[in-house]
């Protein structure tokens, strides 16, 4: 399990933003917050049954686990990377860039938030892959104790819809109303609102920007009511439940997609062939499975240099992650077909 590194955090960007967070706008406030049942225990024969009642601890522990949905493109990497506080899950503005399933720890005080990143709901394709993306945001949600609905500030449209339509009718749905930054009239929003209060019953309405770091604190004070009381799940210091290695992959495909840009379809990914540590060096060769020839010359760019700069960049951002020095080799291998073919998602790992 990847834990937090001894450098300074990455993720949230500085709090440049004096006065930080927008305020929600006036009459966006949020529902009344459901009854939550703590999950302590009934009282039995006056018998103690928890640390508080035992008089052991003032504060018992709380943790849950909150599944961030949405469709591709309203920022959920980039919320949950800002609520870890490291990166843990790539950004792009290329849609559909999240694939995998990912817990994301951060513990605070008594409170122990885990928090899920689904791939955004496929929508475009009907491929194997997407397949296989639409049963992770299925499973993801039947076993969490709130879900974050991201959204972009203003704009419900079919595929929110749709990805709403997933959610079980039992769990707390809170609005996260993203990238409020860019919405200009404020005073527009308030409709908006109102008419999202009457299409569900949302919980929490969060108008709100997941790159100011105000609001994601605002936030984490508003999902903690909706955690059970229960000892925590990770180690105090845990980043996420994913390896090293599966960090790896993901910050390399980042690199990728970032200087591909849309010349390159999303149907390509990588996969680390090695993962080698010696003392404070890592030695890590991956490879980018791209499904045409000419998929093949855009990764590698002239003389090379493209290919290059994706090592260069990703190699920087490793070295803070896992605290140490990198050493990466990058390959780049054509596949055909690799997307719609079954057996070669789960050997690479879908
Ligand atoms: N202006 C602004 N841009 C944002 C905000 N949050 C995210 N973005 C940008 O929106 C784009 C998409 O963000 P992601 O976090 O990759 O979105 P996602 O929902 O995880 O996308 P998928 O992986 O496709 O499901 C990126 O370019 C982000 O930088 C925000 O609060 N304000």
């Amino acid at each position: 399990m990847a834990r937090k590194p001894r450098s300074v955090p990455q993720g949230v960007e500085p709090a440049a933003d004096a006065g930080g967070g927008e305020a929600a706008p006036e009459g966006a406030a949020p529902a009344d917050a459901p009854e939550v049942d703590a999950g302590s225990p009934a009282h039995a024969g006056g018998v103690a049954h928890t640390a508080v009642e035992a008089g052991l601890d003032a504060t018992p522990q709380r943790c849950g686990r909150v599944a961030i949905i949405g469709r591709p493109n309203v920022g959920k990497s980039t919320l949950l990377n800002a609520l870890v506080g490291q990166k843990i899950s790539i950004t792009s503005d290329k849609a559909q860039t999240t694939r995998h399933r990912i817990d994301g720890v951060q513990t605070r005080g008594d409170t122990q938030y885990i928090f899920v990143d689904t791939p955004g709901f496929q929508t475009r394709r009907v491929a194997a892959l997407n397949r296989t993306l639409n049963r992770t945001v299925h499973g993801v949600l039947t076993d969490v104790d709130a879900v974050l609905l991201v959204v972009e500030a203003g704009r419900f449209g079919p595929d929110d819809e749709k990805v709403l339509a997933l959610v079980p009718r039992d769990k707390p749905v809170l609005l996260v109303a993203n990238k409020l930054d860019t919405v200009v009239r404020r005073a527009d929003l308030m409709p908006w609102l109102q008419s999202m209060q009457q299409r569900f019953p949302f919980a929490e309405f969060v108008p709100m920007s997941a790159k100011k770091n105000a609001d994601v604190e605002r936030l984490f004070d508003i999902v903690r009511p909706y955690l059970p009381e229960q000892p925590w799940i990770y180690d105090a210091d845990a980043l996420t439940d994913r390896t090293d290695r599966f960090l790896v992959s993901e910050i390399v495909r980042e690199k990728l997609f970032r200087l591909t840009g849309d010349e390159l379809p999303y149907t390509s990914t990588v996969v680390i062939d090695s993962f080698v540590e010696e003392g404070e060096l890592r030695r890590i060769a991956a490879t980018v499975i791209v499904e045409r020839e000419s998929h093949k010359g855009i990764v590698i760019g002239t003389g090379g240099e493209r290919l290059k700069r994706i090592g260069s960049e990703a190699r920087q951002e490793l070295e803070r992650l896992l605290d140490a020095k990198v050493f990466l080799e990058l390959w780049v291998k054509v596949r055909a077909g690799w997307a719609d073919d079954e057996a070669h998602l789960r050997s690479y790992g879908y």
